[in-house]
């Protein structure tokens, strides 16, 4: 696994306004696509792709083109799914497929409750979007389950990660052929396993359910 933090003036001011709890829903559903944008371009420097001879109004000439099977953009439902509009921005070609993931708040249990993916993911890049790495529970159920379908590569385009989440990761999926790219880490987490400072409930600021 290769844990990439970007570093970029853009990225930190717009997470600043995201963390702010007083930042309505309309403007996070709108900093997180255009962060999803900013890390969705570093998360795809390593695509696959093919050349491709193309006619310009001038001359025959080489360019390049995403190479099949398309990468697979894989939202971890819910709060992933506010990152999907970004990414598919970056990269309109690619394919999109859901898995539905949530943490029990007690036990901290992962449930997969949806998935809609391709049978075989043999030969495939997939790209998973999930904005909140906290203990790290989720991530690696969706990596084991990715590779497990065969991918071939998986790529996570996260927000926010805590250090222990990274730890865990490490442990349990470091051997894996993982890039994890994030805007942030930071300091701990909560005795709820909430990152500290974090940004609070990613899927309840995108999608309601606030206090
Ligand atoms: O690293 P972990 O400790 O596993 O926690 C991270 C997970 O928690 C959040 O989802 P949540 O379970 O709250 O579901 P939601 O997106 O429906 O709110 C977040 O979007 C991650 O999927
Ligand atoms: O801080 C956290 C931890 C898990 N899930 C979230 O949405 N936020
Ligand atoms: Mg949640």
């Amino acid at each position: 696994m290769r844990v990439h933090v970007v570093d970029h003036p853009l990225i930190a001011h717009k997470l600043t306004i995201l963390r702010e709890k007083t930042t309505p829903s309309m403007i996070f559903r709108q900093l997180t696509e255009e962060l999803v944008m900013l890390l969705g371009y570093e998360a795809t420097r390593d695509v696959a792709v093919e050349q491709v001879q193309i006619q310009t109004p001038v001359a025959t000439t080489t360019g390049t083109r995403l190479r099949r099977p398309r990468p697979l953009i894989v939202p971890i439902l819910r709060a992933g799914l506010g990152m999907l509009e970004g990414m598919v921005k970056m990269a309109p070609s690619a394919e999109v497929g859901f898995l539905g993931m949530a943490r029990n708040e007690e036990t901290l249990d992962i449930v997969t409750y949806a998935e809609r993916l391709p049978q075989d993911l043999t030969g495939r890049h997939v790209i998973v979007l999930d904005p909140m790495l906290a203990t790290g529970g989720t991530l690696v159920e969706a990596i084991r389950f990715l590779y497990e379908r065969g991918a071939e590569k998986v790529t996570c385009v996260c927000l926010l990660a805590a250090p222990e989440g990274l730890a865990t990761l490490e442990e349990r999926a470091g051997e894996m052929d993982v890039d994890l790219y994030l805007a942030a880490v930071d300091e701990r987490l909560d005795e709820r396993s909430y990152i500290v400072p974090g940004l609070g409930d990613a899927g309840d600021r995108l999608y309601g359910l606030a206090e």
